[in-house]
């Protein structure tokens, strides 16, 4: 086994990767879009696959939920698997008036209310941002694909059941949408030099309580899908 968490031998995994949370919906991208597809981990279930993408080497593996998991899972990637972009393909709360269910947002930066950036013992705050070269050629694509889409800050919150009730503070900010992973992915990203982005689409109102399926969030967030895989073939620093 390569690494505790991850049993692909080097070479199985694409430079290219999207990272959903859920290892179901890593399966749904492999065998809805990938070209022969072939699963180069089932450790923990968190499944990985490798095929081609429009004839480009591309591998799509679950995140699972939280920082501490894309923490380890995208670290591995980074560095003992040498992937060198990774594009998070999540599902997120709305939290500003104008994002709306099934929108898709295009996390440019990810306030945390997490403490993972102190293992970096910076005198300061880090503010965490997503790759510009990948952020560029998904608001290309969004554009020329006419979707409903948002560019802005994300919330990477460790909390999904909140106790504090935050979301209508991190509304006053101008916070588009709340998720759990982005945050720490752009932070391993950078000091891997390596490149990632968070795209999500809305999958529910925290503050109205509307929301969509469980069925509908595992598969038919196709936009985002499609969005994402175009990004990722997309040449750019
Ligand atoms: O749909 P995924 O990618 O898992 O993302 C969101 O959904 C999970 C919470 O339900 C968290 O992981 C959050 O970030
Ligand atoms: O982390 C998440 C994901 C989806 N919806 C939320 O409210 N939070």
């Amino acid at each position: 086994m390569a690494t505790p968490h991850n049993q692909a031998n080097p070479g199985e995994i694409a430079p290219r990767m999207l990272m959903p949370g859920d290892p179901l919906r890593a399966q749904f991208i492999a065998e809805q879009y990938l070209e022969h597809p072939v699963c180069y981990n089932r450790v923990r279930n968190m499944l990985g696959f490798t095929g081609t993408y429009k004839g480009v080497p591309v591998s799509v593996q679950g995140s699972g939920m939280g920082m501490p998991s894309i923490g380890i899972y995208s670290y591995e990637l980074f560095h003992t698997y040498n992937v060198q972009k990774i594009i998070r393909v999540g599902t997120a709360g709305g939290i500003a008036p104008q994002v709306q269910l099934r929108d898709i947002v295009l996390g440019q930066g990810a306030c945390t209310n997490s403490s993972y950036a102190s293992q970096y013992g910076l005198p300061g705050t880090y503010a965490p941002i997503g790759d510009f070269a990948l952020l560029e050629a998904a608001a290309a694509h969004a554009r020329q694909l006419n979707l409903h889409w948002h560019v802005g800050n994300l919330l990477s919150s460790d909390t999904f059941y909140d106790d504090s009730n935050s979301t209508a503070q991190w509304q006053k900010m101008n916070v588009l949408a709340v998720e759990m992973e982005a945050a720490a992915l752009y932070m391993n990203a950078a000091r891997a030099g390596k490149q990632a982005l968070c795209i999500a689409t809305v999958s529910d109102l925290p503050l109205t309580g509307a929301s969509t399926s469980a069925q509908e969030r595992q598969e038919s967030f196709t936009a985002m899908m499609e969005l994402a895989l175009e990004a990722i073939i997309t040449e750019g620093d």
